[in-house]
């Protein structure tokens, strides 16, 4: 009889790839109390499985089936040009052991993943796409189930994904690409204007050190704010935004540069991009 972890969980996960994503996951699951034993990865890279067998006691293995072998769960998470060939050569113990099969890949669908993972038997396939905070469990997860995802499965990648942070279930598969482009990108947009303030306001005249303090804390009490107060941002906006002040002065500029059409393009290239990674790695 298998004992649960402290998480509640008696699955062992097999993630294939110990890449950026799948480090964030396992950080996540691990700090929350989920069992490093009961988690394997299959990771090519000697380095890397080094230095998650050292950062989380979790197993590794250099080889995808060794890693799948027994493992009631899967999270895929490799790049989206390998998950084809990834796949196929782990269809036959897909096909004998019919596992959960989670997916954080960009564009990817449930229905490339049951094709690619062969056979007659229709597989459990969720669609998860979380974001790099999960290491903090700070993440989101929009996650979208195949039809053949039953209730508890669903309920044990809710649980999984907890662990990164919180979750938000998705009914249309196409809009995926939308979550994608939104939260899956997101914290790169974040970090970008983390950057820019940074150098805009050195170029200003402040020492590094301090612009990266005053930067950080804004974004964080920002974030803060938007989190936990029932506000909606045009009106935390408004409050900071005094007539005729410097706030106006830089709002003014950013909307004169076209920033939320900037925005609103950049999220469509991302959501477009999501489209042809599924059409490109077909
Ligand atoms: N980085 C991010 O913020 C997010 C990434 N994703 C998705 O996660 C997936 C992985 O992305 P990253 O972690 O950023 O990439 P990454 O390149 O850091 O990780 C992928 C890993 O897969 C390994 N790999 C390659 N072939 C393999 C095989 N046959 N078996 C096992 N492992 C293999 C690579 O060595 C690499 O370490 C992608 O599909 C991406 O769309 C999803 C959400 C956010
Ligand atoms: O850039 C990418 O394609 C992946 C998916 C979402 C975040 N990183």
């Amino acid at each position: 009889m298998t004992e649960p972890t402290p998480s509640g969980s008696t699955d062992t996960i097999a993630f294939i790839g110990g890449g950026n994503m799948a480090r964030s996951l396992i950080g996540g699951l691990v700090a929350r109390g989920h069992d490093p034993g009961r988690i394997r990865v299959a990771e090519p890279v000697e380095s890397l499985r080094a230095a998650l067998a050292t950062d989380f006691g979790v197993q590794t293995f250099e080889h995808a089936r060794d890693a799948c072998d027994g493992a009631t769960q899967w999270l895929l998470a490799v790049k989206p040009q390998v998950m084809r060939q990834v796949c196929m050569d782990l269809a036959p113990v897909a096909q004998a052991q019919s596992p959960l099969v989670l997916s954080v890949a960009a564009g990817i669908t449930a229905g490339q993943l049951q094709r690619w993972l062969g056979g007659s038997r229709e597989l459990a396939i969720v669609r998860a796409m979380p974001n790099t905070p999960a290491l903090l469990g700070a993440g989101v997860t929009g996650l979208f189930a195949s039809a053949a995802v039953d209730a508890t499965q669903r309920k044990a990648s809710t649980q999984l994904l907890a662990a990164a942070g919180t979750t938000v279930w998705i009914d249309d598969e196409a809009q995926m690409d939308a979550v994608t482009a939104v939260s899956g990108s997101g914290p790169a947009y974040v970090f970008l204007l983390a950057e820019a303030m940074q150098q805009a306001g050195e170029s200003q005249g402040l020492p590094p050190q301090a612009a990266r303090a005053l930067v950080q804390q804004t974004l964080l009490g920002a974030a803060t704010m938007l989190a936990r107060l029932e506000d909606p941002a045009p009106v935390l906006r408004a409050r900071v935004t005094s007539p005729g002040g410097t706030t106006q002065a830089a709002i003014e500029t950013f909307e004169a540069g076209g920033f939320q059409e900037l925005v609103g393009r950049a999220i469509a290239a991302a959501t477009h991009r999501g489209r042809e990674l599924s059409a490109t790695n077909d």
